[in-house]
């Protein structure tokens, strides 16, 4: 669980995050949606430990993280598993380079046990064949999978992913969010998803915070997403025609 109470942050004279309060808890896929240039990806680096907040303060499992040791901090930011926008990995690794990697630089474990502990995360993302591959040679969802088995590979108890649908094809788009909700249930992990994705928001948005102007507009789930009257977030969500149509019909439904 990461409670997040009052944070503020400003680069120079420009005032980003204005006091962000919010909760986000286990074992649930929690979703930072908004504008661009709203803040969701200082707020993301904030919650990463790679900002420092000017005021207000995160809270990792009862663990304020203004009050860690510089070696606290080290061994947080080790249990913190990140899937990047287009994945991020390393084109000149296989895959299970890519995968073992955190092993090989935060752990001391032996190769064999490195070996079984990336073959169980392979496996875990239903990649079994793909060992030796080099990122160029298998498709966008596969490096994905990759990337989500290297964020967790770790046993990671937060993790956080940027847009982790950008670039896919809407069904692949559909997997991927699934695995990531499976995934988050399945190891009680807190996840963080910054997105753009109106599926994700109706496929896994357990969580929705709506962040505007660097403030928290509005938190709900996906279910009460679609019934608010708060005119910014029906702006962004029906900002689509179809998405009207489904408002559409959905009011006529209930009438
Ligand atoms: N390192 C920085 N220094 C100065 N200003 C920054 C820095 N990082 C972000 N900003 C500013 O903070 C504001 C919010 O940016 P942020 O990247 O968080 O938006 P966002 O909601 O993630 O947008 P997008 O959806 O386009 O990624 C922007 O005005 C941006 O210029």
């Amino acid at each position: 669980m990461i409670e997040v109470n009052d944070i503020h942050k400003s680069f120079g004279k420009s005032h980003i995050l204005k006091g962000i309060t919010t909760v986000f808890e286990k074992g649930k896929t929690n979703l930072i949606i908004g504008q661009s240039g709203s803040g969701k990806t200082v707020f993301l680096k904030c919650l990463l430990g790679l900002f420092s907040p000017e005021e207000g303060s995160i809270v990792y499992d009862g663990k304020a993280y203004s009050s860690l040791t510089e070696n606290e901090k080290r061994d947080l930011r080790q249990e913190m598993g990140m899937v990047f926008q287009g994945s991020a990995l390393f084109d000149s690794m296989t895959v299970e380079g890519n995968v073992k990697f955190p092993l090989e630089m935060f752990t001391k474990q032996s190769n064999s046990e490195m070996e079984d502990r990336v073959n169980t995360v392979l496996a875990r993302v239903n990649l079994v064949d793909a060992h030796n591959k080099f990122p160029a040679e298998i498709s966008g969802g596969m490096q994905k999978r990759v990337a989500i088995a290297r964020a967790i590979v770790m046993n990671p108890k937060y993790l956080f992913c940027d847009e982790p649908n950008s670039g896919l094809d809407p069904k692949t788009a559909i997997l991927i969010d699934d695995l990531i909700k499976e995934i988050t249930e399945e190891y009680n992990i807190t996840t963080i998803i910054n997105t753009h994705d109106m599926n994700s928001v109706m496929q896994i948005g357990e969580k929705i915070l709506f962040l505007k102007d660097g403030l928290k507009e509005w938190e709900g789930t996906k279910n009460e997403i679609f019934k608010t009257d708060n005119e910014a977030v029906t702006n962004f969500v029906y900002s689509s025609d179809l998405f009207k149509k489904v408002r559409q019909m959905y009011i006529e439904e209930r009438n």
